[in-house]
């Protein structure tokens, strides 16, 4: 968690227009990465998010003596040398991933896999966040799992070693504990299987055929991966396409601003991370997609957005975790379309870097926003504008600080947000990218 770091945003000057390039998709980038150090071979990856939460899980492989070259100052591009599924060191320090749950939690399941003992720990946001419901299904596997609150919290140890093959049926919707379970499964004596409560971005499915190993997923939704001696590094690079969590701020902020023209290019429409598109059409935006097309495994497009009325409704809980990153900023339209927004079965944001739904009511309601926290979710009546010359607290959470760095561009004078540095570990250029459209947003000791 980075805490400082102020940012001025608001009010929007004029409309916002034009074309926008955002960074690698930022889980596609963690298991990129993963694979590539695990496979055999070596791996070049291009689109790369050179956020802090990736460098993190970078940095965790180079810890275990992977060996990665980078191929350009940005670190957009790399060269992962891979030491195979048995090839990891152990690690001689405690290994940090930093602000980012995917490393941590996807690393478990690479770590129980491991014939030595290692420590993980994370900064002070990580550290508070559940590590139980990936904890539980290695110690099943039977990997060593301890730590802090039976495990709960980080830091952990985990002694790895052969694991049994699970059937596991998560009670959470989350692709990091399903992806945690199928790569442990790598390491398993059987076939190793995943359920869970509602679909998940699917990144570690697609992504793993790349490197030689098929997953099977049956029409009742069960997910099946067989253990497996090696992957095989790609013979083509693997090319990670622009992140939609991240174009999903700039849509939102076209959306709120009268007249603004903006296109997302080439960013990722794969439906499970799509849920942002949805929910934002049923409220009325005008999106148009153009150019569809396929990067890798992934689906892209370009979405065009131009301003128009958004209006409240009840958001589908199906779509609730296809946009589980995009509530923030998608509670900053709320605020500021007409009529009643309501958002349920979505308790899952209040573990996320902060509590999500008490950031955002908090941040909004200091704005003058009229939204009611619910326990898994809020009620978001909309205003035509936010009250300026008001200061907020982004808490070290990358995602609420831009959420609300877009909300001000509809507010009557400048938002100050707070404790918004964090914005680098998944959006290192985000307020360059906002002012080239032409948001009004600027760090405070920006002249
Ligand atoms: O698997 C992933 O890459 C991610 C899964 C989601 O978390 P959960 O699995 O906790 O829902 C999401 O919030 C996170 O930003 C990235
Ligand atoms: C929740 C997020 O990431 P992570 O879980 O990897 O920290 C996010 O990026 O919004």
């Amino acid at each position: 968690m980075e805490i400082g770091g102020t940012l001025i945003a608001g009010p929007a000057k004029g409309p916002l227009k034009g074309d926008i390039v955002v960074p690698g998709d930022k889980s596609m980038s963690h298991r990129a990465v993963m694979l590539a150090s695990l496979a055999d071979g070596v791996t070049e990856i291009h689109g790369f998010l050179p956020g802090e939460d990736n460098i993190s899980t970078a940095q965790v492989f180079v810890d275990m003596g992977v060996r990665i070259e980078w191929l350009n100052d940005e670190k957009t591009s790399l060269r992962v040398f891979g030491v195979g599924l048995h090839g990891l060191k152990q690690p001689d320090i405690v290994l940090n991933a930093g602000n980012a749950g995917t490393c941590v939690r996807l690393m478990t399941g690479v770590l129980a896999g491991q014939s030595f003992s290692s420590t993980m720990t994370g900064d002070a946001s990580l550290r508070k966040r559940p590590m139980k419901r990936v904890v539980d299904p290695v110690r099943k596997m039977g990997a060593i799992v301890e730590g802090n609150e039976a495990g709960n919290l980080l830091p952990i140890t985990i002694t790895g070693g052969k694991l049994t093959a699970i059937h596991h049926v998560s009670e959470v919707a989350s692709a990091q504990v399903k992806s945690c379970v199928l790569l442990a499964g790598l390491y398993a004596d059987g076939i190793t299987k995943v359920n869970e409560p509602k679909p998940t971005r699917d990144h570690t499915e697609r992504m793993l055929p790349l490197f030689g190993q098929p997953v099977e997923v049956a029409s009742d939704g069960t997910i099946s991966l067989h253990p497996t001696d090696r992957l095989t590094a790609p013979a083509d690079n693997v090319v990670i396409p622009a992140d939609p969590s991240s174009a999903c701020f700039f849509a939102v902020a076209a959306s709120l601003v009268k007249d603004s023209d903006v296109t997302l290019k080439s960013i990722g429409i794969n439906d499970r991370r799509d849920g942002w598109r949805r929910v934002m059409s049923d409220m009325g935006a005008a999106l148009l997609l153009e150019n569809e097309a396929s990067v890798g495994e992934e689906p892209v497009a370009d979405v065009r957005v131009r301003s128009g009325g958004l209006h409240g409704m009840v958001v589908n809980p199906d779509d609730v975790p296809d946009a589980i990153d995009e509530f923030p900023v998608l509670f900053a339209a709320a605020a500021l379309a007409d009529g009643e927004f309501v958002l349920a079965d979505a308790e899952e944001l209040r573990v996320k870097e902060s509590d999500r739904i008490s950031a955002m009511a908090d941040a909004l309601s200091a704005a003058g926003a009229d939204i009611t926290e619910m326990p898994d979710g809020a009620v978001i009546h909309g205003l035509a504008s936010l009250k300026g010359d008001v200061d907020v607290d982004a808490l070290g959470d990358h995602r609420i600080a831009m959420a609300m760095a877009v909300a001000a561009q509809r507010a009557e004078g400048e938002i100050r947000i707070h404790n918004a540095a964090a914005i680098a570990t998944s959006f290192p250029n985000f307020v360059t990218l906002a002012q080239s459209i032409g948001m009004n947003v600027r760090w405070a000791d920006e002249q």
